[in-house]
């Protein structure tokens, strides 16, 4: 079964990535992976540690000579602040109290954040061994981890999955705005809060300078298409094989998103049911308010997934807290942070979505290599009732 998982701190020496379950033969090279981790680094509204901080992409196995071999796949990103933080951040004991502003203990846990939850967890009096891991920081990890899944799914599938912005702060891609198609990314990477309409993403620059001057910071929306899915990924049999489920679960552990939505789903929750569902005709589907996805299954439609981001929590004008030595009122600090992180997280989006479909597709076509898996995937469809490709288009 495909799986991954991450490690790494905020500033601690590397971000480790780790994919079991990779099948033979996915074409993928350290370039992609540094080209994943520099889109993530994109977007209006970063703060100075985007201009300052590199990601250092190290491949140690799994493939070779730029193609996986079966084998885990792991990886290192390297952080390159790391020299600055290693009396603060080091792995063995030391013999006295580190020194220097970054050494200071961190006693006033920021609303917003792991900080308070996380302390009373963990049983600490410092919030840096909580926020250190639950720092977005990680979502590096997580992009990296996406490359890899984005090339298994478009080698075996032919699947494409692009993310933009549909919302930032106030600002918003009118509903008949232009949507991004399969080969839309490097436009994407052209724009500066991810967004294609030139007017809506000005506008939404112009929504993050208003927050930036007002000591505020700003949330917003992405929506993530995946093109070219099989129908049949993902089950109704069972509550966790749900693509649906594991969609939604997949967005909600990126940092600050609150809410996901499935195609059109609040929507579709406000319409009648006349108007709420995508009527067929032996040729065809006729829309896709569903978001490609009825029964927990993909239905051959594009997936369509949005996530909603909120604010960055550390907000320049500052936020009450208190202090957790003294137990007085205080103000939360903030440091360099984020005006608004949403372009960056339709990034890390695109990975989650990407995961999950790689596990749901290998899930669906088995196999230990690309080749096998390819082979699968086409006899399953190959072997549709007539009538249902008709729909689906796959008759010719
Ligand atoms: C790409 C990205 C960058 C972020 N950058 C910042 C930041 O600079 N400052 C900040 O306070 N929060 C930032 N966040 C959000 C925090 O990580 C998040 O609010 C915090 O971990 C708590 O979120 P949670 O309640 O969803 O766990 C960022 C989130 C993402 C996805
Ligand atoms: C480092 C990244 O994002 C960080 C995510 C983050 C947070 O609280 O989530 C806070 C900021 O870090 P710091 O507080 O150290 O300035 C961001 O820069 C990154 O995306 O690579």
């Amino acid at each position: 079964m495909f799986s991954w998982s991450t490690a790494g701190e905020s500033h601690g020496q590397a971000l480790v990535a780790l994919a079991e379950g990779v099948p033979a033969g996915v074409e993928v090279t350290s370039a992609e992976f540094a080209a994943a981790l520099a889109r993530r680094r994109l977007g209006y509204g970063r703060g100075a540690r985007m201009s300052f901080e590199q990601d250092v992409v190290q491949v140690l196995a799994g493939l070779v000579h730029g193609r996986t071999i079966g084998s885990p796949v792991a990886l290192t990103i390297g952080n390159s602040e790391w020299p600055k933080w290693t009396e603060v951040m080091g792995v063995d004991p030391i013999d006295c109290e580190p020194t220097g502003a970054r050494a200071a203990a961190l006693k006033r846990p920021r609303p917003g954040h792991a900080d308070f939850a996380g302390m009373a967890k963990y049983g600490h009096t410092d919030c840096r061994p909580i926020l250190e891991r639950a720092s977005a920081r990680e979502t590096a990890a997580r992009v990296a981890l996406g490359t890899l899944a984005e090339a298994i799914i478009e080698q075996i599938a032919g699947i494409r999955v692009v993310s933009h912005v549909i919302e930032c702060g106030y600002v918003a891609l009118p509903d008949d705005g232009i949507r991004p198609g399969p080969a839309d990314t490097p436009a994407l990477d052209e724009t500066q809060v991810r967004c294609l309409d030139p007017d809506t993403d000005a506008a939404m620059v112009a929504e993050i300078d208003a927050a930036k001057k007002a000591g505020d910071t700003l949330g917003g929306i992405v929506e993530v298409i995946a093109y070219g899915v099989p129908v049949g990924l993902g089950s109704h049999v069972e509550a966790d094989r749900r693509l649906d489920a594991a969609l939604a679960a997949a967005l909600m552990s990126i940092q600050a998103i609150k809410g996901v939505e499935i195609g059109d789903g609040f929507h579709q929750a406000r319409s009648r049911g006349s108007r709420a569902h995508d009527e067929m005709t032996p040729t065809a589907r006729l829309t896709n308010l569903a978001g490609g996805i009825e029964g927990g299954m993909s239905n051959g439609s594009p997936i369509v997934v949005r996530a909603a981001l909120k604010p960055i929590s550390s907000v320049p004008r500052a936020l009450r807290t208190f202090n957790v030595d003294s137990g007085e009122e205080d103000v939360a600090i903030n440091q360099r942070s984020d005006t608004c992180a949403v372009a960056p997280a339709a990034v890390v989006a695109q990975a989650m979505v990407a995961l999950v479909l790689a596990r749901a597709l290998l899930d669906k076509t088995g196999g230990d290599s690309v080749a096998e898996a390819r082979r699968n995937l086409a006899s399953y469809l190959d072997n549709l009732p007539p009538a249902i490709a008709a729909v689906l288009g796959h008759d010719d």
